[in-house]
């Protein structure tokens, strides 16, 4: 299979009518954003002599209250480190590309940090049409965060795509003298919307690959599954995983 290059940086816009591209050319915003279709598939080699090369890209958006966590997420994920210290809360929208091997396929994802604070909103709406996947976060110290995710999804269903992966997170597991809302919990409302389901600390790293390796697989499935290959559980998938880290990786 022919490789695209995927953009390296960082972009950051409030601007919802930025389009997105393949990621083969250019820096920024304009040019790390993918067609509106969203998945891109490769058609010839890159010229390119930087970067990492990709077969196929996906969007996927960390959505959620602010102060949930979304920031500290992705810097885990794609930096392996924690933002501590004051809080700096994400004005408009900002995005990460990170590419990983699913199974001997090169995926990029193009992670979109989204600003949790209600003004903001408009902005984080006209993303969603164009998202793979969506990482809902609650904050387990924050109940009102939690109370809240119900409303998140019925935004969800409003503004994303009919089939979008979304994944309920609920981060900040670290902080165990404070947590105010119960895995059990989680676990019952993840169920009740039939979304899969686990708890994250972007402090410890504790589950953050696992949830972008989890979404990328199974993006990577519905997009290149063999006819007589079985579906991918995503749930099952993330069980066995944590069974076999023994509830506790990072
Ligand atoms: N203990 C703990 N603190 C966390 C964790 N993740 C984030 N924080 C803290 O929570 C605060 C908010 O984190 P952000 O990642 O900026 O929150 P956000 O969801 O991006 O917020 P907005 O950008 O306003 O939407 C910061 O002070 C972080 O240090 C975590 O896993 N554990
Ligand atoms: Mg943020």
């Amino acid at each position: 299979m022919s490789r695209k290059k995927a953009v390296k940086g960082k972009g950051s816009s409030k601007s919802p009518k930025a389009s997105p591209s393949s990621g083969r050319t250019g820096k920024g915003l304009a040019a790390a954003a993918a067609p509106s279709s969203g998945l891109v598939y490769p058609s010839r080699p890159s010229i390119s002599n930087s970067g990492e090369f990709y077969d196929i890209a996906f969007k996927v958006m960390l959505v959620g209250d602010s102060g949930v966590g979304k920031t500290c997420l992705l810097v885990r994920f794609k930096d392996g480190a924690f933002l501590a210290g004051s809080f700096i809360s994400t004005v408009g929208i900002d995005f990460r590309n990170k590419v990983m091997s699913i199974d001997a396929v090169k995926v990029k994802l193009q992670i979109w940090d989204t600003a949790g604070q209600e003004r903001f909103r408009s902005v984080t709406h006209a993303y969603y049409r164009d998202a793979h996947a969506l990482l809902l976060l609650y904050d387990v110290t924050n109940k009102a965060s939690f109370d809240n995710i119900r409303a998140w999804l019925t935004e969800i269903h409003e503004y994303a795509q009919q089939d979008v992966v979304v994944m309920l997170l609920g981060n900040k597991a670290d902080s165990t003298h404070d947590r105010a809302v119960k895995r059990e919990e989680g676990e019952k409302l993840a169920k009740e919307f039939g979304v899969p389901f686990m708890e994250t600390s972007a402090k410890s790293g504790l589950n953050v690959e696992l949830a972008f390796t989890a979404v990328a697989k199974e993006l990577k499935h519905r997009t290149m599954k063999e006819p007589d290959e079985p579906k991918f559980q995503l749930q099952e998938y993330v069980d066995q995983e944590m069974r076999t880290a023994g509830c506790c990786r990072s």
